[in-house]
Parts: C-alpha cells; structure tokens; sequence
C-alpha cells in the first residue's frame, strides 16, 4: 500500500466543505500504486479520490487535471476533478498563463499538492481477455481523438530525455548483461527518435501508463464494459503509438513469462483501428515503440526498486518484468504476432 503522507480526518473534511461537497463521512488510505499517496473520501455528496501529490509539482499538475476534466467534459469516462469555487478558472491562450497561477482544480492537504477527483465504480480486470482488450482499444483510441483539441501542452516526463537521465544513475546497480541490453536498447531508441518515420507519427496528449490497473470494469454483467480509467498523472504529449505500445505491452502480455498473448493483442488493436486505423508510419514503427514502451518502464521500475523512497505502506514492482517483455520485444523483431493489413488496418492473429 502506498501512503506517503498521512492525511488527518479534519484537514480532509475542510477541503471538501471548502469544495462544497458537505461534510467527510469515511477517509480510508488506498491499497496499491507507488507513485503518489491516496485516499477514498466519503461525502454527504458522493465518492471521491483524495490524492497528494509526491514528486509532481504545481508546475505540472494542472496539465494533468485540466487534460482529465477536458477528457471528461468530451464524454471519455475518466474521473472529473472538482474545483475549488474560490479560485477563478483560467481563461485564454494556455501558453498565456503563468506557471505559477492557481489552478482551480489544484489544491493544498499536508503540506502537499493534492487533487480530489470522483471515484470510478467498479474494479480493475486483472486477467483481461479479448473482450477487455477491445473495451480499451476502443476507448484508447477515443481518447486520443478528444484530447486532440486539449490546448495546453506538456512533455510526456517520463520519456526519451528521461531515460537518457536516467539511465546512467540505475546502471552502476546492474550486472554486465542487463547493463549491455540497457545501453544497445536506449542507443537504439535514440536513433530510432531521429528517424523521419518516427517523426511521421500523429501526436497529441496521451496517458502513458495505462495499464490493467488503471481501468474499471462494471462487476457483474455479462459483458466487460469499462468505467472509466484513471491515473493521468505520466500523461503528456507524445505519439499516440507510444500510448498504443504501453497498452499492449500490459493488457496482451503473460505476466510469468513477459510473452505477447496474439489473441488479446489482436482484439486491442482492431478496436483501436475501427476507431482510428494507423498510418504507415504507425505500422512499421509498432515493433519499435513496443520496444520503447517496455524500455519506459524498465528503466523506473529498476529507478524505483534500486533508489526507493519512504513509504509507509509500498510495495516496489518488479523490474525483472519488463527486462523480460524488452528481450521477447527485441527477439521478435514483428512485435506483437499480428499482421496490420495495409489497405484496411484491421489487425488479425498470426
Ligand atoms: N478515480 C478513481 N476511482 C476509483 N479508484 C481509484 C481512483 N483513483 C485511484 N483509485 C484507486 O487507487 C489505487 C491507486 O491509485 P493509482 O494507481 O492512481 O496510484 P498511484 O500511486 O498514483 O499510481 P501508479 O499506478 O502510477 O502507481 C488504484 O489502484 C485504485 O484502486
Ligand atoms: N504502471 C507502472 C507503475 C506506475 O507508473 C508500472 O507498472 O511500472
């Protein structure tokens, strides 16, 4: 569990009275996630996720709370974040605003920058099946439309420059062949960013860590349908194969072994491309971004695991996974044991 900072009942109740949202009922520290410290809040005016921002800064955060609200307000089922009504919201050019305004959505508990966002219904689908991975290749690729028009802009933070950075601080923990893979694959990735294919790739706002446990499912009926997802906060811009990439590389992998599942891979992709089918560029770079997306998260996970940070409840994840996912991604240099049809875009199993 993860609970950074411990957040008192009272100062929780006078945010959300200060929200309007009537006195706190229950406040209860959530189970799961490294990255920041959450809450569930009860209200007399519903379910809410208090969350306190670890390492995230009010420089960055209203990127993220105004993409979810926007995404929200197009219809896409992520959690809408609540306002303070005290603080005017920001009008004109988002380039106009100065970094440091008050965001309305942005607030302050223990010392911390915090958000309070409604609570999704149902439960993240751990052991998805073709049929989730088609909910949320539908809805990946809806949300990439919608954030089309979102105005402001930010670097995906956890990207390309990132690794490089951080690359050099978790290879003195690595023994010779993990430290050989990590500097071909990130030499290879660089190259790859300064091809003319890459730089063809459409862009926009994505979420960058969707994974299984950043999505709800509706218990109890007969067919998956997702309820939203969350979890925005490594959203920036970037090229939506990237997002795509991060996606199968969680929702179509066996997690024992880090092999591509061709049947969910399968399912994703072709909801993705009903909605939105790839380009070209998209098609030929799918095995590379796959190859990028389990470097992405290789490169944190030894980054969290090698240089922990206090938590009173944490419980680091594996960064053997995605060494595995990277050597399967680089082995099989189709990516993903589909075949794209170049005329329809419709993917199907090999
Ligand atoms: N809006 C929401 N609605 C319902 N449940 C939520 C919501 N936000 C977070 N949760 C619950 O809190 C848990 C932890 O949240 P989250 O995954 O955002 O953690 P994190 O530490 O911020 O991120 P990470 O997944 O990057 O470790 C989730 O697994 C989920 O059970
Ligand atoms: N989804 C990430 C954790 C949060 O970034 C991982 O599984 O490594």
């Amino acid at each position: 569990m993860a609970v950074f900072t411990e957040v008192g009942f009272d100062e929780a109740d006078a945010l959300v009275r200060r929200l309007g949202l009537g006195p706190l009922t229950a406040l209860r520290g959530i189970e799961g996630g490294i990255e920041n410290t959450n809450y569930f809040a009860s209200t007399a005016s519903g379910e809410f996720v208090l969350t306190l921002f670890e390492r995230l800064g009010p420089e960055q955060l209203p990127y993220y709370l105004c993409l979810m609200k926007h995404l929200a307000s197009r219809g896409i089922p992520v959690p809408g974040p609540v306002a303070d009504p005290a603080i005017e919201p920001l009008g004109g050019h988002p380039l106009s605003i100065p970094v440091n305004a008050p965001c309305e959505f942005l607030h302050r508990v223990a010392g911390k920058p915090a958000a309070l966002v409604q609570r999704l219904e149902g439960r993240s689908e751990l052991a998805p099946t073709p049929a989730h991975c088609a909910e949320l290749g539908r809805l990946l690729a809806r949300m990439h439309q919608a954030a089309r028009d979102f105005p402001r802009i930010q670097p995906n933070l956890r990207g390309l420059a990132w690794w490089n950075d951080t690359a050099p601080v978790v290879l003195p923990y690595l023994e010779a062949p993990q430290a050989a893979l990590l500097r071909s694959e990130l030499a290879y990735q660089n190259h790859i960013a300064e091809s003319s294919a890459y730089a063809a790739l459409p862009r926009g706002p994505i979420h960058a860590d969707l994974f299984r446990d950043n999505a709800m499912f509706a218990i109890g009926e007969a067919a998956p349908r997702l309820t939203g997802v969350f979890d925005f906060y490594f959203a920036g811009t970037d090229t939506w194969l990237f997002d795509l990439a991060v996606c199968l590389n969680d929702w179509a992998i066996d997690l024992p072994t880090g092999r591509h599942d061709a049947l969910r891979a399968a399912a994703l992709l072709a909801a993705y491309a009903t909605v939105r089918p790839l380009t070209g560029a998209e098609r030929a770079l799918l095995p590379a971004m796959l190859r990028a997306a389990a470097l992405r998260f290789w490169i944190s996970r030894l980054w969290d695991f090698h240089l922990p940070r206090e938590a009173s409840m944490l419980k680091a994840h594996d960064p053997t996974h995605f060494e595995r996912v990277l050597r399967e991604r680089s082995r099989a240099p189709a990516g993903p044991l589909v075949s794209i049809s170049a005329d329809s875009g419709e993917p199907q199993a090999a």
